[in-house]
């Protein structure tokens, strides 16, 4: 048993064992509520720069497969668990969480009160922290925390994004070509447009509209991703030339923050965040209410009634989070483009938003046969 310690920037520690990786990390401690679900959570780019603890107080029960990876590795900069597995029980396990946590160097800590963590971030909002199993030594900790970049202004994409290109293809007959800007993508996404027909060009987050336009696809995506929608200017400036061109647009979560920007919306940062598979939306187009999957720490400043003013002509917010009044989704009036803050992919997660990938397509064939866009009340049922 290594000794380790968690350091808080306001000066709370906690003390516990090293877990995976021995070493030392710093970043941005925010918690997850999601009982299930820790290998999809770990490889899920958004959460580079974060240091990530579970609420759920058992955790690696199930080890790690080679199937839930949403993307080549794990993004995580720091994991905090309670009472870590320790026997793996699935069939489908290939190893225990603590081996891949070690072999992929991420450093981790054991035997934490997370609950009492999870309190205090709640009240106090998520903050930077470290983890080190290499030193005990609580003052030069708090030194190296409080000299480390916040989250505030970060931008994590050259990091993240593809260095090429790739496709994924259609599953079944192809219906349509979608562009998809990878700002931290997570593998179910395209899975999730494949299996309707789409055929998928992932893109680098550096692409130039000229790139994206030479695809000659039929909607663009933007996908989620780390760091501060604020600090992501240029995937701004792409997609108000993707809506000036009129193609359909369809955002998740930080491609719905650049949306709220593109039509001149800011972003603030949330007290704690929204992570987890348990969160009540309801869609205002519908009045129906999903649970859904959420990891976003940032959220777009835009009024839940009545419509307001964009570049693009009239839009409004689609999609509100009942917990906290949180805009969850937003759209375009006159032209086809729409986003949502949470994760209709689901993983992990239920499936209560997959319609929201129906809605992309029916824009789409809207937009083809050109029939008149109705972007806040197409679709529906799950
Ligand atoms: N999952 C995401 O795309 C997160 C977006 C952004 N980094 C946030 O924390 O709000």
């Amino acid at each position: 048993m290594t000794e380790a310690v968690l350091v808080l920037e306001d000066g709370r520690v906690f003390r516990g064992e090293a877990y995976g990786a021995v070493g030392e990390t710093i970043g941005e401690i925010v918690f997850s509520t999601g009982m299930t679900g820790y290998q999809e959570t770990l490889t899920d780019p958004s959460y580079k720069g974060q240091i990530v603890t579970m609420t759920a107080p058992h955790i690696g029960n199930t080890g790690v497969n080679d199937e839930d990876f949403e993307s080549r590795r794990i993004w995580v900069d720091g994991y905090v668990v309670r009472d870590p597995a320790r026997v793996r029980s699935s069939w489908r396990s290939n190893r225990s969480l603590a081996d891949e946590l070690a072999a992929q160097g991420v450093v981790g800590i054991s035997g934490i009160d997370t609950r009492a963590l999870t309190r205090h971030l709640r009240e106090r909002g998520a903050m930077r922290g470290a983890i080190s199993s290499v030193t005990t030594d609580v003052d030069s900790l708090l030194a190296r925390v409080t000299a480390a970049p916040s989250m505030k202004g970060a931008n994590f994409l050259a990091d993240v994004t593809t260095d090429e290109v790739y496709v994924v293809p259609a599953v079944g007959e192809k219906r349509f070509t979608v562009a998809a800007i990878d700002l931290g993508i997570k593998g179910m996404t395209p899975r999730r447009m494949a299996e309707r027909g789409i055929e998928v060009h992932v893109m680098p987050a550096t692409s130039t509209f000229d790139e994206i336009a030479a695809v000659g696809a039929d909607g663009v995506f933007m996908s989620n991703g780390p760091g501060d929608p604020a600090a992501a200017e240029h995937a701004v400036s792409v997609l108000k030339q993707v809506l000036s061109a009129k193609i359909p647009y369809f955002g998740i979560c930080l491609g719905n923050q650049i949306f709220g920007r593109a039509l001149d919306r800011g972003t603030y940062k949330l007290v704690y965040g929204h992570r987890g598979i348990n969160q009540p939306v309801q869609d205002l187009t519908t009045g129906k209410v999903e649970i859904t999957a959420h990891n976003h720490g940032f959220a777009v400043d835009a009024p839940l009634e009545g419509e307001f003013a964009t570049p693009f002509g009239p839009g409004r917010v689609t999609h509100v989070c009942l917990n906290d009044d949180v805009v969850e989704g937003l759209a375009l009036l006159d032209q086809p483009a729409f986003s949502v803050q949470y994760h209709p992919e689901a993983a992990a997660g239920p499936h209560d938003a997959a319609y929201l990938f129906d809605r992309f397509v029916e824009l789409m064939q809207t937009d083809q046969t050109g029939s008149e866009v109705s972007t806040g009340s197409t679709g529906g049922g799950a």
